[in-house]
């Protein structure tokens, strides 16, 4: 898969150097190329915003540059033999970001990152390329950030954790909290590990038990359970259990 990050700040993408993201690209898994937008402005000042037709507060960043950006990454990555590129716009009014939108995009093989910064990107920009390219906006939460570059690491690992050969074995996407299966949708239980006791604190029996069968129904009660307290609204969503109601209570 390829990867493009147009960006004011691309100082904001090094973490995609290090860990996951950073051993996949250099196993060729991952080709990464981040763009400082400022290299497609042409005034004194690397002017990339301007205040927004309408009035109102901030400003909006303008066309030229991200044109001209966008043009080029686009350009080199066909030039490199990429192809069908996805333009990916974080922005809060977006589609929320689920482990189902990851799954898409990790089938993806190239995407093209468009992080904005001050009130956003000029509409015409997004309107322009989707006339050319598949284009998702995409909102990793009801909050409002500074700019979309996290956004980009989130959905870049997220995405890249799913990509064939990026897990190791010891680590797994079957068991994600929201992977198809019979733990879907459901949130991460306790987990638990060496030593047997820790300042006054033990194991939970079940989980000395060796009994397999106990030992999935542990987690998945527990599992239930945190759900019900943090997430009731994806308790709908999982599997009829064999959880009784009663068992909910905390
Ligand atoms: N859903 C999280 C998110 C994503 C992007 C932005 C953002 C803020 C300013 C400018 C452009 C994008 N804010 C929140």
């Amino acid at each position: 898969m390829r990867l493009d990050v147009v960006t004011i700040f691309p100082e904001y993408l090094d973490p995609l150097n290090v860990s996951l993201v950073g051993k996949a690209r250099a196993r060729g898994v991952l080709d990464v190329h981040v763009h400082d937008l400022r290299e497609w402005t042409y005034d004194r000042h690397n002017t990339v915003d301007d205040t927004p037709y309408g009035g109102g507060p901030g400003m909006v960043m303008k066309t030229g540059p991200w044109g001209d950006a966008l043009d080029e990454a686009l350009a080199d990555g066909y030039e490199s033999g990429a192809h069908s590129p996805v333009l990916v716009v974080p922005t809060p009014s977006g589609r929320p970001f689920t482990q189902e939108l990851a799954v898409e995009l990790s089938a993806q093989p190239w995407l093209v990152f468009t992080p904005a910064r001050y009130e956003g990107i000029d509409r015409r920009v997004i309107d322009e390329y989707a006339t050319r390219v598949p284009v998702v906006e995409v909102s990793i939460g009801d909050y409002v950030l500074a700019g979309g570059e996290a956004a980009v690491l989130v959905i870049t690992e997220a995405v890249a954790r799913l990509l064939p050969g990026v897990l190791g074995n010891a680590e797994s996407h079957r068991d994600d909290s929201f992977a198809p299966g019979a733990m879907a949708n459901l949130l991460e239980g306790p987990v638990y590990t060496k030593p047997p006791e820790w300042r006054g604190r033990g194991i939970p029996d079940v989980l000395l038990s060796g009994h397999h069968g106990k030992i999935a129904r542990w987690r998945r009660d527990q599992a239930f359970a945190r759900t019900a307290l943090n997430r009731p609204d994806l308790i709908e969503r999982c599997e009829a259990s064999a959880f009784d109601k009663k068992d909910r209570e905390i």
